[in-house]
């Protein structure tokens, strides 16, 4: 099940929408029906989020974006297509189960934090949970809770023109927090803050959905703030999306020139993960296998070193030829473990810019790993790294096996 789901939505301004729609089927652009006094805000955008996943819809002014969230969240009607909450269609609900959705399961965060003025921090947090209903008591509780999560624990008595943006931005956070949704929507909701500043809310955004599992539709025109916080993107152009996917998938295989280019600037190795350029270790070894298997693996691939995992394909280091051609040598039978040598193990997700420390360190390979702390790739010189190194496809489990035999 999705959390939220838009299927071949449209948004037409104009005196005959519906119109605008058919003509932009049968192919027509966004100027042709600007001729015509329309504006095509939003057309033919499909995409599902997973709950608990961060999805950042990304394009520059005018692409569409707040058209796509304000009909997400029931605020300005379709003019065609469909949204589902929860597999739920929101069109046919009518005002009073649309204001039923905006309280169970969509809070908002907006970008000028649209806290009221003269209420204090802590009725500005509450202030969903009047709306539900909820005693005082209650009320006070929670919207404590929330400003404690995100670091505003005795702030509540303030007024919000007291506080910095970033706090005033905090408190926005902790009202989409305490209202107790599922989904929480945020247009542009760190764009009004200072560049530091922001950058620590992206940070504390983020720890809050791993321990929330909230799911968050995110909004930005900031390619970098996207790939940062998005587990996926929708690239929106002219009112299309024109792409979504992950950061890597983004930046390795863009789908158009235009997302290519847009993309040209990113700094790489700050979103590229180990995963991501990992090379499939053909040359495994594993720990119960002797020194002649290993001569075997050495003379098909020549490879100078091999990759030694134990039970699970868990790393356990890496022997070099010479130690191998000495085994055999002094006709061993097992590997001895003693001079299987320490590799660095780095888990999947890890920023390859964050990868130049291991190396460094270690002047050894990398092994990286997945979630189970299985194999699944190496590195095999980190320092000789850049940001254009090509990604490789990932070898299936067969693959390590057979690597094996
Ligand atoms: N109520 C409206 N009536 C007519 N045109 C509209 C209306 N709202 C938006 N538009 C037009 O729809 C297009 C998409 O606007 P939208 O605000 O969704 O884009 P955006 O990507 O959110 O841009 P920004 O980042 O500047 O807010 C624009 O051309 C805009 O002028």
């Amino acid at each position: 099940m999705s959390a939220i789901k838009a299927a071949h939505l449209y948004k037409v301004f104009g005196k005959r929408p519906e119109s605008g729609v058919r003509r932009l089927r049968d192919g027509a652009t966004r100027a042709d029906l600007q001729q015509q006094g329309m504006t095509a805000a939003v057309i033919d955008a499909t995409f599902e989020v997973d709950p608990g996943e961060i999805f950042v819809v990304m394009g520059l002014s005018g692409s569409g974006k707040s058209t796509l969230i304000r009909m997400v969240n029931g605020l300005l009607p379709l003019t065609d297509g469909e949204i589902y909450i929860h597999d739920k269609p929101l069109s046919g609900l009518g005002k009073a189960g649309l204001r039923q959705v905006r309280r169970d399961n969509v809070s908002m965060v907006f970008q000028h934090f649209a806290l009221l003025p003269h209420r204090t921090v802590g009725e500005n947090a509450a202030y969903a949970l009047k709306i539900k209903g909820l005693n005082r008591a209650d009320r006070e509780k929670k919207a404590g809770e929330a400003l404690e999560m995100v670091g505003l624990g005795g702030w509540g008595g303030y007024k919000p023109s007291e506080l910095s943006g970033g706090m005033q931005q905090r408190v926005g956070l902790a009202r989409a927090l305490a209202a107790g949704t599922d989904i929480m929507l945020m247009d542009e909701a760190f764009s009004a803050l200072d560049p530091l500043i922001r950058r620590g809310m992206q940070d504390q955004l983020i720890e809050l959905q791993q321990k929330l599992e909230k799911t968050v539709l995110f909004i930005t025109h900031d390619l970098n703030e996207a790939m940062r916080l998005g587990d996926r993107i929708a690239m929106m152009r002219d009112g299309r999306i024109e792409q979504i996917g992950t950061a890597e998938e983004i930046l390795n295989d863009p789908a158009s020139n235009y997302v290519s280019r847009f993309v040209a600037d990113v700094d790489r190795t700050r979103v590229l993960t180990a995963g991501s350029i990992a090379e499939p270790p053909y040359e495994v070894l594993g720990s119960e296998q002797g020194p002649l298997m290993a001569q075997k693996i050495l003379r098909e691939h020549q490879p100078s070193w091999l990759l030694v995992v134990g039970r699970g394909r868990k790393p356990v280091g890496m022997v070099w030829e010479d130690d191998v051609a000495r085994a055999v040598r002094e006709g061993r039978k097992d590997l001895p473990f003693s001079k299987v040598h320490e590799m660095p193990v780095v888990h999947r997700d890890t920023p390859i810019n964050e990868l130049f420390e291991h190396s460094a360190k270690h002047l050894a390979p990398l092994v990286v790993t997945d979630d189970d702390g299985r194999v699944e790739g190496v590195i095999p010189r980190v320092t000789l790294l850049t940001a254009a190194t090509p990604v490789v496809e990932q070898e299936t489990d067969e693959d390590l096996e057979g690597a094996h035999a």
